[in-house]
Formats: structure tokens, sequence, C-alpha cells
């Protein structure tokens, strides 16, 4: 059996490690944890020259001096069973000390709820911290654990490029025709589920709703063409809990599904169609899980590049441009230099609108022509595309419970890991963003409130079918979540009939 050798870099000591490559997970790990003076309760990562981690484990491949790896502690590990114990523990302490004091005081001092209230905070912490696994803080070994307990070759973890094609072979071998009627038909509800579908599957639906619209015969595009557009930009949406490509897909299929239920084909011209859909596919592109009071508070080269207008939705935008410039994915290219110009035109104009700052200005501007709406008014029709692309953005609560919450989870941990990263960087915080401020009740109600259901309700008014489509299940929600906060305060919650 060979041994192996590793040189490694750890608190700015050159160090080297031997064992043999037969020799458990748990083992090695342990001889890299007394190298890092670390405890059990500590994450270590190893990463190779190229700044890339490698797993701690008997497979670490053996290396040179020259070519040591670095060894770092990133994080005490929370979910170590080490943990629970030790805090559990000071919890008991502290309730007995309560009590003595109780006894002979008469009553709790204030510092003991404080002290309290410190405990409860940190233990909340620590139940939702796997937020940072998608950050690559925390790793997962269960890797070495499957390879212990099954006799399965592991499989080699795959590239992001190498999954990228896999999805892209996926794609290009399912055909749309393949897409069933009754699929077809569900693709056009709110009640669409996305989670289960997985992202070639995905994108062969975004070819559906470009051909289910007749855009490929209207504006002349090969499906070649359009199968390398929607999958360049799969591969332009990031890899991050929540403006991701399933975002991307879900705000695309909510436009999709308001287009055919407000039978929107009858009262707009195909080519705002095609802006709508396609600014609802481009309008997260490239996000980087920060948003744009980030990016101007870290004065982030996005915020420098656009001056701290909207810096996100240029760049969304940029990005969509650049994506259409090569000519394999421009399903742009046998347009008119009119029709060109008509859906760039548009295009910016509905991805800029998806910025909230901008919010109140463009609600307020669709209540001013509610009234008098007309859809061969070429003013007002702006406006009513802005409003259709940012309803389909923000549409998550009035998909069905099931669907809906788990966005919320994963709307809450991009969330917190910004302010996280603010409080890191002693960065204001942004108040909804805080894990000490909001909880998931807190957010949606106020998000429900003062967002969704004034914004929906315009709308609605506009087209009253809406009313069973989007007002009602976000009426439900905001019931749901009004309950949930009230139980966790305490209250008693009515019993619905
Ligand atoms: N609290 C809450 N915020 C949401 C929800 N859906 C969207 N948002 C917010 O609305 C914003 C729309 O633009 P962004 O994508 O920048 O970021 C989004 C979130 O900040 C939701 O369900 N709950
Ligand atoms: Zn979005």
């Amino acid at each position: 059996m060979t041994t192996k050798i590793i040189h490694f870099m750890v608190n700015g000591r050159l160090e080297h490690a031997e064992f043999r490559a037969d020799c458990s997970a748990a083992d090695v790990k342990d001889l890299f944890r007394a190298a890092a003076e670390a405890g059990p309760n500590h994450i270590l990562k190893m990463y190779n020259r190229d700044g890339s981690v490698v797993n701690i484990s008997p497979r670490l491949k053996s290396n040179s001096k020259e070519t040591y790896y670095r060894l770092e502690v990133v994080a005490s590990n929370l979910h170590s069973v080490a943990m629970t114990p030790q805090l559990n523990n000071m919890e008991e302490r502290l309730h007995l000390l309560e009590s003595k004091v109780l006894e002979e005081v008469g009553k709790t001092p204030d510092i003991m709820c404080e002290l309290q209230s410190h405990m409860e905070s940190f233990k909340r912490k620590l139940e939702s911290v796997e937020h940072l696994s998608w950050i690559g803080l925390f790793k997962d070994d269960g890797e070495q654990q499957l390879s212990k307990c099954s006799p399965k070759p592991q499989k080699p973890q795959l590239s992001v490029q190498e999954e990228r094609q896999q999805v892209r072979r996926k794609f290009i071998n399912m055909s749309s025709l393949q897409v069933t009627e009754e699929v077809r038909e569900h693709l056009k509800t709110p009640i669409f589920d996305n989670w289960q579908w997985e992202e070639a599957e995905m994108l062969v639906l975004l070819q559906v709703m470009y051909v289910d619209l007749d855009f490929l015969t209207a504006f002349h595009i090969e499906l070649q063409v359009l199968q390398n557009f929607l999958f360049e930009v799969y591969c332009h949406y990031n890899n991050i809990p929540f403006h991701n490509f399933q975002h991307c897909f879900c705000v695309t299929q909510m436009m999709y599904g308001l287009i055919w239920l407000t039978d929107l084909r009858s009262k707009l011209g195909r080519i705002d169609l095609f802006v709508m859909l396609t600014s609802a596919l481009c309008h997260d592109l490239d996000h980087p899980g920060y948003n744009n009071v980030y990016q101007i508070n870290a004065q982030t080269d996005l915020a420098l590049r656009y001056n701290d207008i909207s810096p996100l939705e240029n760049h969304h935008c940029a990005v969509a441009f650049g994506i259409l410039f090569k000519p394999e994915c421009n399903i742009l290219k046998n347009l008119t230099a009119d029709q060109y110009k008509h859906i760039r035109a548009g295009m910016i104009k509905c991805i800029l609108a998806t910025d909230m700052a901008r919010h109140n200005e463009i609600l307020n501007k669709f209540k001013s022509i509610q009234s008098v709406f007309d859809f061969t008014n070429k003013e007002h029709k702006e406006v009513l595309m802005k409003i259709m692309v940012k309803v389909s953005d923000i549409s998550n609560e009035a998909r069905p419970m099931a669907v809906a919450e788990p966005w919320l989870d994963c709307l809450l941990q991009e969330f917190f890991n910004q302010s996280d990263t603010e409080k890191l960087k002693g960065l204001p915080v942004t108040p909804f963003m805080d894990r000490d401020k909001v909880s998931k009740p807190s957010s949606q109600t106020s998000f429900i409130r003062f967002v969704l259901l004034p914004l929906f309700s315009e709308l609605t008014k506009l087209f009253p079918c809406l009313e069973q489509h989007l007002l009602e299940p976000v009426r439900r929600a905001l019931e749901y979540y009004t309950d949930l906060e009230k139980a966790s305060r305490g209250e008693v919650v009515s019993a619905k009939p």
C-alpha cells in the first residue's frame, strides 16, 4: 500500500503529513486538524495552488514542497454534535441560576433576561447557518460517508463546464414535440410547479413557449439559434440561492401564463409579447446574489460602471444583448432594423423597470392611466409591459403554497448571506435582510401587504380574471403568514372554516 506525503502551508508554516492511502477519512482529518491546532468542531479547508478546494480525504494527491497545499480553518462547525450539548448545558445552567436568583430575590433580574435572549438568538443563528454552504464555507463531507458504506465507485465531481454540456446535450436531444398537450396547458397557469423539472427540461419548456406563441415563424427564428440562445441564457445565470436559472424560468413561465390568461395576444402586437417574454427570460442575467444597495455601498465594479444607477438591472440587460450579439445566438438577426430597434428599446425599458427602487414610480404611473387605459396608446402599452414583467418577477406567492414556500427559503438564504457579508465588511446592514430582524412570516406579511396586493390589485382592475389567479392565492398566503406571525408571538389563532 502506498504512503502519501502531503506538503501544506498552515498558519504560515510549511508542514507535511504522511499517511497510508487505505487509512480512514477520519484519521486523515484528525491529522490535519492537529496540524492546524483546530478542535473537533472546526471546519478545515484545503486549497491547491490555483485556489480551488481539494477534499481532505485519503484520496488526497501527494505533492511536493514546491506544490504545497494551503490549509485553513474556515469556521466552527456549527452542526457539530459537540456544539449542541455545550449549548444545552449552558442553557440548563442558566435556568438553574435563574431559579436560584428567583428564590432569593423574588424576580428575574434584567441581566438574566438579557442573557436568555442572547442565548435564544444564538441558537436561532446556529439553526440557520446552512445558507453558508452555497458559498462553499461549509463543506459537506457526506461524500466520504457515502463511500464508506457504499461499494459503488465514487462518481467523479463534474466541473461546471461538464455539467452545462450535459444539460445542453439533454436539452438538444429532447424534442419539444415530446411535451404533451397536458403539460403545454399547465404551462399556461400559475399553478405550474417548477420544482418538478430539471434544467434541461426547463430549457425545452422555454422553447415550447417561444414556439407556441408563434415567435419562430413571426420573427424567422431558426430553431437551432433559439436553442443556442436559451442555452447561453441558462449558462449566464449563477448558481446562487434565489436569482438563479430556476427563478428566470419561473418569471418567464408566469409571464407566459399571464399572456394566455389575459388573452394579451388579441390586445398587443406579437412583437410586444416577444419583448415581454424575452425580458422576463433575461431580467436577472448574471445576478451576483447581492442587491443594488450592496453594490453601491461596497462600491463594486458594477456600481462604478453604471454610476450607482440601477447597476444590476443595467448589467442584466447588457449581458442579454451581449448574448444576442453572438451570431449563433442571435434570435433577432432576421428582423428588420425597425423591429430590432423596437425590441431593444422595449427590453431595456422592461428590464430596467424591475429595479424595485422604481416600484412606486411605475405603479403610480399605471394607476394614473388605469381608468382611461387604451391598448392602442403607445405610452399606455409601455407602462403595461413594465407592470407585467414586474408582476411576473415577484409572483411566487401567487403560486401554490408548496411551490411558493421553498422560494421564500431561497430568498431569505440570499438575503441573510448579503446581510452577513455587510456585517463582516462593516457596511450598512439592509434591515429586511437581517437575520436578527426578519423571519419568514414577518417578511411575507409586509411584502404581501405593501407590495404584492397593491400591485396585483391594480393589474386585476384591467384584467378581472386575475382576481382568481393572482389575488386569491396571494390573499391566502397573507392569511397563512399572518397566522404564523401571531402564533410566533404566542397569540391565539382563530380556526378557519
Ligand atoms: N419578502 C419578499 N420579497 C420578495 C419576494 N419576491 C421578491 N421579493 C423582493 O422583490 C425584489 C424584486 O427585485 P429583486 O429580484 O432585486 O429582489 C426581489 C426581492 O427583494 C417575496 O416573496 N418576499
Ligand atoms: Zn427577478
